[in-house]
């Protein structure tokens, strides 16, 4: 039984809430997680309520080795120890049998990165974003970054497809959703799930991939990153390029191109982002001040996203 160590307590299965499998209810899976299915379902505080609350419930499969078991109680353990609003809600979990349930905060939206694809402008209709659209996202996961900055928690795995929405409507909210790299490197065993070819080189800065070395820094550079995905509205970065290519271009000195229509300012920030040395990368603190001026500058809010391009014969 794991122990999982967080501003400065040690936690372990018995301290998460343990929720009597009769309280819930599966309606629909809503994708493939990285164990088993993701379910759409209800909870209910007392059995005869008749009020239930719409949650997501993470599923291990019932033939799942020992290892998984691990892994699956080790992402409740760090999920169950955040509480911040742009960090997605744990409520408790099913473990007295199998299948074992992790039971999440629904977030209906679905994920970042389909949400800013399914955006794109389209031949018969343009983007229904505005440039305030994107920075609000940019800013509620530069929020999440902050507060776990805050906590010295290092997520090793900031991108869009990672992140979860309320709603895709206005007034959606973006939040951190998966751990699943955090827990791995907890486990320190990574290499076990296939090494290289498994980390996310596009996401990672040269001091990461080249010496394994991870601070909050390495965080930083991702989000630069994902500031890139969402004002690209949701392209592949270095598209093309295979890994070995990125790290190549990388360390010497290459870096991604502005996206179309992408504000100065915005880039701006995406380049500090990824200075080649970490401690020269701005805090989260200070690239939430520095977003904060871009959500107050006319010529940032009111620049208009790009309008629809016909794609090039060969894609
Ligand atoms: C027309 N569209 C089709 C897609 N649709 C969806 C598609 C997926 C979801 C969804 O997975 N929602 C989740 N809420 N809470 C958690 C979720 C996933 N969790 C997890 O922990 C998952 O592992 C996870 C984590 C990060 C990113 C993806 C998945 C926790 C919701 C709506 C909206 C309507």
């Amino acid at each position: 039984n794991p122990n999982y160590e967080f501003g400065g307590g040690t936690y372990s299965l018995r301290d998460l809430k343990d929720i009597p499998r009769e309280h819930l209810r599966l309606v629909k899976a809503l994708g493939q997680g990285a164990f088993g299915e993701v379910y759409q379902g209800f909870f209910k505080h007392r059995a005869g309520d008749a009020v239930e609350m719409p949650v997501a419930v993470k599923t291990l499969p019932e033939l799942s080795t020992s290892q998984a078991e691990t892994d699956f109680l080790m992402e409740a353990l760090i999920m169950s120890k955040f509480n911040h609003p742009n960090i997605v809600h744990f409520i408790g979990v099913c473990f007295d049998k199998h299948p074992r349930f992790i039971v999440i905060e629904l977030l209906a939206g679905g994920d970042l990165k389909t949400f800013l694809r399914e955006s794109r402008p389209k031949p018969d209709r343009a983007s229904p974003l505005m440039m305030k659209d994107l920075l609000s996202c940019i800013i509620d996961v530069a929020k999440g970054c902050k507060y776990m900055e805050e906590n010295r928690f290092i997520h090793r795995d900031i991108a869009a497809r990672n992140c979860l929405l309320t709603t895709k409507g206005p007034g959606r909210v973006v939040k951190i959703a998966d751990f699943g790299m955090a827990r791995d490197i907890y486990r320190a065993d990574y290499y076990r799930k296939g090494g290289k070819a498994m980390l996310p080189i596009k996401w990672m800065p040269p001091e990461a991939f080249l010496d394994g070395i991870f601070t909050s820094k390495t965080d930083v550079w991702s989000f630069g990153v994902l500031m890139w995905e969402v004002m690209s509205l949701g392209y592949m970065p270095y598209t093309g390029c295979a890994n070995r290519e990125v790290m190549q271009l990388v360390t010497s000195g290459g870096r991604l191109e502005p996206p179309a229509n992408c504000p100065t300012q915005l880039y701006a920030i995406m380049t500090q982002c990824w200075n080649p040395s970490p401690d020269k990368r701005p805090s989260f603190p200070l690239i939430l001040e520095r977003l904060g001026y871009c959500m107050q500058d006319p010529d940032v809010i009111k620049s208009a996203l790009p309008v629809y391009t016909k794609p090039p014969s060969t894609e």
